[in-house]
């Protein structure tokens, strides 16, 4: 017991020291409006909706909007994701340590402090490109109908994060659930770097909010009860987390804004004891990740692909793979067109080709064009010089084209660049699906050698090719692009969005996706 009030002293003592010395350290204060209701009334019966155009919606996130109250994950996620892994395993280490006697107080500023502790402010854009996906998996259906409600008919809604960093609830809240009023706890800076000391929070800056929109407030979460005589609450809705279990997952067809990008390595909620799990599970991913890496560089595909089921990665060959006969139309080999859903795409295709094929590729780094068991080739994003290029490769062989130019992970395909209808009389449209159960082996990042990798280093990673019925290439080039993206996009179940590379760079890495020669 010694040790714990020492450790717990000693850490609120730095954390009072920092945070005395933080620019943003001065509180706001001002004095509350004296005409406030004392007591409002508190229910966990359906919210009365009848006309609520006069009144504003006050939410919290964490007590209304999500199903469970767990907030570890997204302290991994920023940790892992934005840190690396030894950021990880010391978040980890230091939560399990104080879970058995600190306070939730003293874990969420532990958490705060070892997950964003030297982390770069500008270019933050985990909030935007990895934490959605998770805090949409964990929205309550019931507790988001109230939300959306609000939205449309409330004079206004105000979404409150007393636990999780405005920070990390940012990018979701506005541009998934489309909240334009947030207010969360923020984080201390300094010299442009996050100084990992957690604010506190303040009421008063939400009493001045609520002043600010006006109207009768009605509060989501139970702990508004604590506050409900300071602020202007006419009713409190309270669930306990208990009671939000048997809530509903939101389906992934009601997100407001459908999650097309996403990015991070993590394809887990890493709970602390997931999170464990994959740690040690680390050193075996990366011997396993190795060893397919040979057997597919190394032998031919009809040792290789029963080699690595041995290892546990799976290949799906659906439909009947075109038989090989050069010189069917102008060009000399056949064209296949695929979406696009890693790097291995077009190695899968040659291997349920069972023969070589040539790869088109764009951003692709040296390592990965070094060790790939098939020959890829270089696209210049100069329409131009592209279609010369691919013109005489294809007259060399067969060749696969990816004409999203970027991967997607989602059920979506993004919009097929025309170019490749133009040079051949006649394509294979081939649709791609994978399965990952650790690693995304995509990113944005500038690690992205390491993509082919991670994939591999999943416990059972999955491929699915389908060779689709030849298609010709009459007509305007764009309809059929589109008309393969479409039959494509039927085959897999995947909506079709006319979304490109640079749409999703933008969105994820803050750039246009552009590399250079
Ligand atoms: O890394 P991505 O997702 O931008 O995809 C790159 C493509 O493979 C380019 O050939």
């Amino acid at each position: 017991m010694a040790s714990k009030g020492f450790f717990t002293k000693s850490f609120l003592l730095y954390h009072r020291i920092l945070h005395r010395n933080l620019s943003i350290g001065k509180l706001y204060r001002r004095t509350l409006s004296a005409k406030l209701p004392r007591y409002p009334s508190q229910s966990t019966s359906p919210p009365s909706f009848d006309d609520i155009s006069n009144k504003t919606l006050v939410i919290d996130m964490d007590e209304w909007l999500l199903k469970s109250n767990s907030i570890f994950p997204y302290f991994m996620l920023v940790a892992l994701e934005g840190g690396g892994y030894l950021r990880g395993l010391l978040l980890l280490f230091s939560y399990l340590f104080l879970y058995f006697f600190a306070s939730e107080e003293l874990m969420l500023k532990v958490m705060v402090m070892f997950s964003f502790c030297g982390m770069k402010v500008d270019g933050f854009r985990l909030d935007r490109a990895v934490l959605p996906k998770y805090f949409l998996e964990n929205v309550g259906l019931e507790g988001f109908e109230v939300l959306k409600k609000g939205l449309k008919e409330a004079k206004g809604v105000v979404c409150v994060s007393r636990r999780v960093p405005r920070v990390m609830v940012d990018g979701f809240l506005r541009d998934y659930m489309g909240v334009k009023e947030i207010m969360g706890r923020e984080i201390g800076m300094k010299y442009g770097f996050f100084s990992g000391v957690l604010m506190d929070w303040n009421e008063d800056k939400l009493a001045q909010k609520m002043e600010d929109v006006g109207g009768d407030v009605m509060a989501f979460g139970s702990c508004f009860g604590k506050y409900s005589q300071q602020l202007p609450f006419t009713e409190i809705c309270t669930r306990t987390e208990q009671e939000k279990k048997n809530w509903n997952t939101l389906p992934q067809d009601m997100y407001p804004n459908p999650l097309v990008f996403h990015d991070g390595r993590l394809a887990f909620t890493p709970t602390p004891m997931a999170t464990l799990a994959m740690f040690v599970y680390l050193p075996l991913g990366i011997v396993l990740s190795v060893l397919r890496s040979l057997i597919f560089g190394l032998l031919p595909y009809h040792l290789s692909i029963p080699l690595s089921s041995l290892t546990g990665s799976r290949s799906y060959l659906v439909g009947q793979p075109p038989q090989y006969k050069t010189g069917t139309n102008r060009a000399g080999g056949q064209l296949f067109v695929c979406n696009h859903r890693t790097l291995l795409d077009p190695i899968a295709i040659s291997a349920g080709l069972n023969r070589p094929v040539t790869a088109v590729t764009y951003s692709l780094s040296r390592l990965s064009e070094i060790i790939s068991p098939i020959q890829t080739a270089r696209l210049t994003r100069n329409k131009e010089e592209d279609r010369r290029r691919m013109s005489t490769l294809l007259a060399r062989g067969d060749l696969v084209v990816c004409p999203e130019g970027t991967t997607c992970r989602e059920k979506f395909l993004l919009r097929f660049s025309p170019l490749f209808a133009e040079l051949t009389d006649r394509v294979v449209p081939v649709a791609l699906n994978t399965r990952v159960d650790m690693f995304y082996g995509t990113s944005t990042s500038i690690f992205k050698f390491m993509d082919p990798f991670y994939f591999l280093m999943n416990p059972r990673p999955e491929y699915w090719v389908e060779f689709l019925e030849k298609v010709p290439t009459e007509g305007r080039s764009i309809d059929v692009a589109n008309g393969i993206q479409r039959k494509i996009g039927e085959a897999l179940g995947f909506e079709l969005t006319v979304l490109t590379r640079k749409d999703k760079y933008m969105m994820l890495a803050g750039n246009e996706g552009i590399v250079k020669a």
